[in-house]
């Protein structure tokens, strides 16, 4: 393992401890607050169709936001772990109804259907998950690559006015996270007290 991976995985249990210690009060009180944020975001108030994820490992929990935006009629999907290629996922449409079953994690994920699945470059906005963020906007993740293969061929296909939000509680952020060649950096992130624009990008 290179210095940077070693320094990426320690700073990533590090960071995953300070998330799983968080109380039920302070997950609720921080989803309400990141939702209270993420309605002021262009991008978020403008999507037809949106990637969500559904929260474990003390992730912030998306579930003031996705009941929003089924309020507001925007097509929501979750990440599926994809079925032969390894490390890489799919987009599937996530409703009230739609029948769930969990992953070799413990995360809940739409059960398989390709009538379900959604190419990434119709998304409008992807909002993932995070586990380490800086004020550049760089991200650290759970380190499987699952995100960084994704937004390898997002980055090539996205259309124009589409935007890449990383979402995390206030404790996730660092002064400077090492970053690998292979990262695409985040057009914002948003805790429950901050929004962060990529100064790089036109956002
Ligand atoms: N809520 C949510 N869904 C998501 C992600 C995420 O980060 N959050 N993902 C974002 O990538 C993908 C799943 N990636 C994951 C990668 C590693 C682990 C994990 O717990 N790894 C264990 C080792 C498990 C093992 O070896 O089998 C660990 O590191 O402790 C979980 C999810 C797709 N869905
Ligand atoms: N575009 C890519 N194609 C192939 N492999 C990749 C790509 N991007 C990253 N990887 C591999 O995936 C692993 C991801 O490590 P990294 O520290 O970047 O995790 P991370 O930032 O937590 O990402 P993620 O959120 O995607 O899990 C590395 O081993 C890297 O070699």
């Amino acid at each position: 393992m290179t210095d940077l991976m070693a320094t990426r995985a320690a700073l990533r249990k590090q960071l995953r401890q300070q998330r799983q210690g968080l109380s039920a009060k302070q997950q609720s009180l921080a989803s309400h607050a990141l939702l209270e944020n993420l309605q002021q975001v262009d991008a978020i108030k403008h999507a037809n169709s949106l990637a969500v994820y559904l929260a474990g490992d003390g992730e912030i929990d998306l579930a003031p936001l996705i009941h929003w935006c089924w309020h507001e009629h925007k097509t929501l999907t979750v990440p599926v772990l994809h079925p032969f290629s390894k490390h890489h996922l799919l987009f599937l449409r996530y409703e009230p109804t739609t029948p769930m079953v969990r992953n070799c994690y413990g995360i809940f994920e739409p059960q398989l259907n390709v009538l379900d699945v959604l190419p990434v470059a119709h998304l409008d906005c992807m909002v993932l998950p995070l586990v380490g963020f800086d004020d550049q906007a760089n991200r650290m993740g759970m380190g499987g690559g699952y995100y960084d293969r994704t937004l390898a061929s997002w980055q090539q296909q996205r259309h124009a006015k589409s935007a890449l939000i990383g979402v995390a509680h206030d404790c996730q952020k660092v002064a400077k996270l090492p970053v690998a060649n292979w990262d695409v950096p985040l057009d914002q992130v948003v805790t429950p007290s901050i929004i962060i624009k990529n100064d790089q990008k036109d956002v």
